[in-house]
C-alpha cells in the first residue's frame, strides 16, 4: 500500500481520535495506509513541516493552525490546493457542504476555491466546574459577562478554590476573538482579507480596557495566568481553576480527566459595549497539502479527505472532541440523533461562530507571519500580568511590533 504520512498537533484523546479515523481508513481500502504523527504543537509541527520540504522529506498531509493560513498560502511551491488535490483525483468536493465561515477562512481570495480541508475548527468556550460552584455558593449557571465572570472567580477563591480563571490561548481568545465579539476589528482591512498593507487595531480603547480588567484580576489572584498555549485545559481539569475560556476541542480532554461535574457556556463578554456578543472567529487547524508527492500519494489523500468530511466520520469527531462539525450535513446528523438534546451545551461552539451575520471584519483574519504576531502578543500580555506594563503600553507595543512584521511579511511576498 501507499503510505501517506499525516502530520498532527492533536494531544491526549484527540490524538486518540485521530489515529482512529486513520486506522478506520485503512481497514476500509487495501491500496493506502495513512500514518498518523503527532509533531509537536501546531507551532512546531509548522515549522518542521517546512523545513522537511526544504530538504525534500515533506509529509503528504499537515495540519496547519488556522494563524498559520497566510504562510502557507505564501508558501506557493510548498503546498499543493485542496481543491486541485481532489479534481486531479477525481473526487468530486462539495464547496458548500461546508458551513460558509469555516469555508472562507480557507479559501483563495481570488477563485474562492479551497486550499485546504477544514478539518478541526473551534471557537472559544466557556468551561465551569459546576461542584465547585455549588461549594462556593454560585448558581449553576455559566457567567455571561466578564462582570459575572469575576464575582464568580472571586467566590470560587473564597471557597478555598487556588485559582477562580484562567484562559487558554490568550491572543486567540483575550484580543483576536474578544475584539470580534464585541464587533470591533482586529486588524483594518477587513482584518487583512482585504489584500496586503493591513495595521493592527487590536489595541483601542475596548480591548485596553479589557485587559486591564484582567491585569486587575491577576493583581487580586482571582486569574491566574497559565501559559500560551492550552495549559489551562489541565489547570481546569485537573480541579485547579474553577472557570476556563478555551478551545471548544479541549472538551475530549476535558471529558477523559475532569473528576468533577462541568459545564459550558458562550465566551462572556462586556455588557457596556455595544453591539455585543457579535459572532465568534474560528480556530483550530486545517490539513494542507504539500507539494512534490507521486500521484499515487496525492490519490490517496484525497480518498482519506473524502472520508474525514463524511457526514458520519465528521458529525463522530464532531460529538467526540467538540470541534465544529465543518460540514453542514454533520451539524444535521448530530441533531438528528438526538446528540445536542442530550449533551446541552454541545451546540454552542457553532451558535457563537452563527451569533449574528459576521461583519467584514468579524469573518477570521488572513495576516502574514500571524503565528510571530501571537508570539509578540503572548510576550506583551505576559508584561501585564506580571505587572511589569500597563495594559495600554502592552498592546500599543503588540501592535506596533506586529505591524513591523507585516510590512516584512510583505516585502518576503514580493
Ligand atoms: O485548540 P485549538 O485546536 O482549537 O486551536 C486553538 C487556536 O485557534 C490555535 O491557534
Amino acid at each position: 500500500a501507499t503510505e501517506i504520512q499525516f502530520w498532527h498537533s492533536m494531544e491526549g484523546s484527540l490524538g486518540d481520535r485521530v489515529n482512529a479515523i486513520a486506522a478506520q481508513f485503512n481497514a476500509s481500502q487495501k491500496d493506502y495506509k495513512v500514518v498518523p504523527v503527532y509533531k509537536g504543537q501546531y507551532d512546531e509541527s509548522l515549522a518542521a513541516a517546512i523545513a522537511a520540504y526544504r530538504s525534500g522529506n515533506a509529509p503528504a498531509v499537515v495540519q496547519v493552525f488556522e494563524v498559520g493560513t497566510a504562510t502557507m498560502i505564501q508558501a506557493k511551491k510548498a503546498v499543493k490546493p485542496v481543491y486541485q488535490v481532489m479534481a486531479d483525483a477525481g473526487e468530486k468536493l462539495d464547496e458548500k457542504a461546508f458551513i460558509p465561515a469555516v469555508a472562507s477562512y480557507y479559501s483563495d481570495a481570488k477563485t474562492g476555491h479551497l486550499l485546504s480541508l477544514p478539518f478541526n475548527s473551534s471557537t472559544p468556550v466557556l468551561y465551569y466546574n459546576k461542584d465547585a460552584f455549588k461549594k462556593a455558593g454560585l448558581p449553576d449557571a455559566p457567567p455571561k459577562t466578564w462582570p459575572e465572570l469575576a464575582a464568580a472567580a472571586a467566590k470560587l477563591k473564597a471557597s478555598g478554590m487556588r485559582c477562580g480563571y484562567s484562559t487558554g490561548w490568550q491572543g486567540w481568545v483575550q484580543l483576536e476573538n474578544y475584539s470580534a465579539w464585541h464587533s470591533l476589528p482586529f486588524a483594518s482591512l477587513d482584518n487583512g482579507f482585504g489584500g496586503a498593507g493591513a495595521t493592527l487595531q487590536f489595541n483601542g480603547p475596548t480591548q485596553v480596557k479589557h485587559i486591564e480588567f484582567l491585569a486587575k484580576m491577576a493583581k487580586d489572584g482571582t486569574f491566574s495566568y497559565a501559559g500560551r498555549k492550552d495549559e489551562a485545559t489541565l489547570k481546569f481539569y485537573s480541579g485547579e481553576c474553577g472557570i476556563m475560556t478555551g478551545s471548544s476541542g479541549s472538551l475530549a480532554n476535558i471529558r477523559k480527566n475532569a473528576k468533577f461535574n462541568f459545564g459550558m457556556g458562550m465566551m462572556p463578554y462586556d455588557p457596556a459595549v455595544k453591539g455585543a456578543p457579535q459572532n465568534a472567529l474560528i480556530g483550530g487547524a486545517s490539513l494542507w497539502v504539500m507539494a512534490g508527492k507521486s500521484p499515487a500519494e496525492y490519490k490517496g489523500v484525497a480518498r482519506f479527505f473524502k472520508m474525514l468530511i463524511s457526514p458520519e466520520v465528521m458529525a463522530k469527531w464532531h460529538q467526540d472532541t467538540g470541534y465544529l462539525p465543518v460540514v453542514t450535513a454533520a451539524y444535521d446528523l448530530s441533531r438528528k440523533q438526538g446528540f445536542y438534546d442530550k449533551n446541552p451545551g454541545a451546540d454552542i461552539a457553532t451558535r457563537q461562530m452563527q451569533n449574528k451575520p459576521p461583519k467584514s471584519y468579524t469573518r477570521g483574519l488572513r495576516l502574514g507571519y500571524m503565528p510571530q504576531i501571537r508570539t509578540v502578543m503572548d510576550e506583551e500580555l505576559e508584561e501585564v500580568w506580571t505587572g511589569k506594563k500597563t495594559a495600554k503600553a502592552a498592546l500599543d507595543s503588540a501592535a506596533q511590533r506586529g505591524n513591523e512584521l507585516l510590512r516584512r511579511f510583505e516585502k518576503t511576498a514580493n
